[in-house]
């Protein structure tokens, strides 16, 4: 039996267990990942983030999604770590790297005058395999736009978000024969003032209140398809992302909050 302590943090209402396996190691996270998400038997999120070290980087990020797979990036999480490391006294850089299972991100905190971590740019990287893609019969919409941000994301524009069933839509997407591996949908529509609304099916978790990766794929289908130019604010049930593009390298910039809910221990077999 171990003891671990763990830190719920959320980035826009996306939830997720914070483990620092520096000091506690974690050998199940596929399991672990599973069990804690749970909201009734668990702790309740929509997945485990492992903090640890790296040789090529300030850090190293894991993200489990809560059915356990692990992904390749996680856009809201990475901004937690950023809040999680500089408060826990880890580091005293306000530019930090993080190894990631797609590459290395930079991530710049923003701080309050008492020196605490209120928001977090993140260099994302290129969004790369920007295509339209044809869902096929079956499906309410003709096509999507498919992108990459590390994670594979499918961007669908409606008029009418509001008529849009995600529990009923979102899974048969995520598992579209176009998409072995799976992949997370996001549903937007575009605002008078130029903002995108989106709400998201997360592959490995369903529902969540947001997703950082998401946000930028969605923004980067809108500038692909003619929609918008610049900086987007995209607005999702948990809060809202601000997603621009650096134009000396053209990789995406996330910007948005990061906040610690509690801390906690939990007993492991
Ligand atoms: N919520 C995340 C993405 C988490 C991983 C995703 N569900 C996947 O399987 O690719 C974010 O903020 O980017």
């Amino acid at each position: 039996m171990a003891t671990i302590r763990f830190t719920k943090m959320h980035g826009a209402g996306n939830d997720y267990i914070y483990v620092d396996t520096m000091k506690y190691p974690v050998e199940n996270p596929e399991q672990l990942a599973i069990a804690w998400s749970r909201p009734h038997t668990g702790i309740g999120s929509d997945g485990l983030v492992l903090i640890g070290r790296s040789d090529i980087a300030d850090f190293s990020m894991r993200i489990f999604n809560a059915d356990g797979s692990e992904a390749r990036m996680c856009g809201n999480a990475s901004r937690c770590i950023g809040k999680y490391v500089y408060e826990a006294g880890l580091t005293t850089k306000t530019e930090i790297t993080l190894e990631t299972l797609s590459g290395i991100k930079v991530l710049q905190l923003h701080l309050t005058a008492d020196n605490r971590v209120e928001s977090v740019t993140v260099d994302m990287g290129p969004a790369t395999d920007i295509h339209t893609v044809a869902l096929g019969e079956g499906y309410d919409f003709t096509e999507g736009i498919a992108v990459s941000m590390g994670n594979p994301h499918l961007v669908l524009f409606t008029d009418n978000l509001a008529q849009i069933d995600l529990t009923e839509v979102g899974p048969r997407l995520e598992h579209h024969p176009l998409f072995p591996d799976r992949v997370n949908v996001e549903f937007a529509q575009m605002r008078p003032d130029g903002s995108i609304r989106m709400r998201v099916w997360e592959r490995g978790s369903g529902i969540t209140l947001a997703c950082g990766t998401g946000a930028c794929a969605t923004a980067t289908a809108a500038v692909f398809s003619g929609l918008t130019r610049g900086e987007t604010a995209i607005v999702m049930d948990g809060g809202t992302l601000t997603i621009d593009r650096d134009p000396a390298t053209g990789h995406v910039l996330m910007t948005g909050p990061a906040v610690r809910v509690f801390e906690g221990e939990i007993e492991t077999d």
